[in-house]
């Protein structure tokens, strides 16, 4: 790779709707297995950056879960959208370029293309994790649908034509989180202590 570090033992390739919880997933994993071993790349990270800066906003509110960046969601999609048409893989090359660690989690693949760069650059590390729940416990998390974004490529490109590696299902009343992850942890440790 061209930062020099060797290659990755594992890529975990998260996905899912908004507010189903894949920040709170990995971040939950990324505790367990801890900095040395395990880094969260978000795709969203690269964009938000020079979005921000183009566009004079606040990075730190653009990066948190709270109402600041929904009010740009639909403008930064369009603004990414442009970026991705000329090069699918330009925030997945910017995201992952100074990842050092032997586990990778990408915390918010959206488009088929994202999954592909991973699949073909490392495609015997990465495997895809869908994570799920209720539009209900969405709505207990603060979500509502909005035209122009819950419709559009960024929340649906991965609803249909992937058959995902792993499924969570993080519904509030739901299975227990902690032991659906536990495979999860199994296969980070293990390609962790393999490198
Ligand atoms: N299992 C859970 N238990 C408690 N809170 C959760 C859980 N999953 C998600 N949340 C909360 O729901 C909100 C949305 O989750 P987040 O991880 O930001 O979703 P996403 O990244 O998919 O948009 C956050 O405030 C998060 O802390
Ligand atoms: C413009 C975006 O990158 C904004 C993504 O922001 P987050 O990744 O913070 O979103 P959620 O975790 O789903 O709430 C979407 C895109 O289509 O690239």
């Amino acid at each position: 790779m061209d930062h020099g570090s060797p290659d990755p033992r594992l890529i975990l390739i998260f996905s899912g709707k908004r507010k189903s919880g894949k920040d709170y997933v990995t971040d939950l994993m990324q505790r367990r297995l801890g900095p040395a071993q395990c880094c969260v790349l978000r795709l969203s990270g690269p964009l938000k950056q020079q979005y921000a800066q183009e566009h004079g906003l606040d990075l730190n509110e653009l990066l948190s879960p709270g109402p600041y960046k929904e009010q740009y969601r639909a403008s930064m999609i369009n603004w990414g959208e442009i970026r991705r048409r000329s090069d699918p893989g330009f925030f997945c090359r910017l995201a992952t370029r100074e990842a050092w660690q032997p586990v990778w989690m990408v915390s918010d693949a959206r488009r088929l293309s994202d999954l592909q760069w991973f699949w073909s650059k490392f495609p015997q590390q990465t495997q895809s994790v869908r994570v799920q729940c209720s539009d209900r416990t969405r709505q207990q998390r603060g979500w509502s649908f909005t035209a122009g974004v819950d419709d559009s490529e960024s929340e649906c490109g991965l609803d249909r034509g992937v058959e995902f590696d792993w499924i969570i299902n993080n519904d509030t009343d739901g299975a227990s989180l902690e032991e659906q992850l536990q495979p999860l942890l199994k296969l980070a440790v293990e390609a962790a202590d393999s490198h």
